[in-house]
């Protein structure tokens, strides 16, 4: 050995050293990654339980004398969640709400707990692109906020019809959208099983400049068919809408209840969810296809789903509802027996 051996040995441990704490920290970073996999994976729910625990008097209201279970079960999450063995533990959507079931109602299959949704209105609307970007930079663009909900809480059961009324404005879109999950809220958690959930409304996911035909291939992978599905159920569609010789037309030529003929064929095409969000559809077309397509819902209400129904038309909601919420402003104004409900509320219109 020469004068240098020291000196490569000390390079050499030095590699080995280097080696070792490199791959320590290869395998520290892989397990980490698979940890944040799983946890996204199965976690969702854990995060709003843990980021927004519901306050007391929101859980109090939604869950009346229920509360000291409902308030045992959220501790008893917490603490999973906190707890090194949560990913193990932590319960799907309807694992968490059939705890929350109570003995009173049965099974929870939707829970808005809080739920508020503010929108910036634009107070002063600029001419051009050009203005609006001059404003923007000039600081000067000037936003009004406007609260389509505000602090929105309630249950819907298993088997449940529940009616949503309330005046234009009040909103009641904007709150069936939030529990089918196309908008999210500003605050607040809505917890609802997803791939139960189908929202049925007419209108949005057309293209005027379209085909009758290419509409139904749009509008219907907008509300979440494939095209198998709807190339298997394409003629059954065009002809409850009534429609065989209109298809090849851009439907910038239909009337209005031609289109709302076509929407609504389209959204009632496939078998009834578990969970159904009707907004405004059974008020559709003429008279004739007014009587057809209320018989096709009520096939879809007498199918055991669950329904948020949001209509204007009181007969709709007496005929239909098991329960009714008043929405106004935003705000649940009352909750209860339809007929009660819908008592009140004419009240306020006359
Ligand atoms: N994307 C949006 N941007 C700004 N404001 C909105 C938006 N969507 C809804 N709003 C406003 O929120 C409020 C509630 O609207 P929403 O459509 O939920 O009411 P609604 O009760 O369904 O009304 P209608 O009976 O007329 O259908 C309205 O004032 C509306 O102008």
């Amino acid at each position: 050995m020469n004068n240098s051996d020291p000196n490569i040995i000390f390079n050499i441990y030095i590699l080995i050293a280097l080696a070792i704490t490199g791959g320590a920290m290869v395998i520290y970073a892989f397990l980490n990654f698979i940890q944040t996999v799983k946890e996204k994976k199965g976690l969702r729910e854990v995060k709003i339980i843990k980021t927004k625990p519901i306050p007391v008097q929101v859980a109090k209201e939604l869950y009346g004398e229920n509360f000291e279970k409902s308030e045992t079960y959220m501790n008893q999450m917490l603490a999973k969640a906190e707890s090194s063995e949560y990913s193990r533990h932590f319960p799907t959507v309807s694992e968490y709400l059939e705890n929350l079931t109570d003995d009173k109602h049965g099974e929870k299959v939707i829970s808005v707990m809080d739920v508020t949704m503010e929108f910036h209105i634009n107070t002063y609307q600029p001419s051009s692109i050009k203005e609006y970007f001059i404003q923007l930079l000039k600081n000067e663009v000037i936003y009004r906020k406007l609260y389509a909900l505000y602090h929105v809480s309630f249950n819907v059961y298993k088997g449940e019809v529940v009616g949503i009324i309330g005046t234009n404005g009040s909103g009641k879109s904007t709150l069936v959208k939030i529990v089918s999950k196309a908008l999210t809220p500003t605050s607040g958690t809505v917890i609802v099983d997803q791939d139960k959930v189908a929202l049925l409304t007419l209108g949005t996911g057309f293209d005027y400049e379209l085909t009758a035909k290419e509409n139904v291939y749009l509008n219907g992978s907008i509300i979440g068919y494939s095209k198998e599905f709807i190339d298997n159920h394409y003629d059954e569609i065009v002809e409850f809408a009534e429609l065989e010789d209109f298809m090849d037309e851009k439907i910038k030529n239909f009337s209005s209840g031609m289109i709302s003929r076509l929407a609504f064929s389209i959204a009632t095409a496939s078998d009834a969810p578990e969970i159904l969000i009707l907004d405004e559809v059974l008020a559709v077309g003429d008279e004739f296809f007014r009587k057809k397509s209320l018989k096709r819902i009520k096939e879809m209400l007498n199918s055991g789903s669950t329904v948020l129904l949001v209509s204007h038309s009181m007969r709709n909601i007496l005929d239909n509802c098991t329960r009714c919420i008043w929405l106004d402003k935003g705000k649940i104004k009352m909750s209860g027996e339809p007929m009660e409900v819908c008592k009140a509320y004419g009240k306020l219109q006359q």
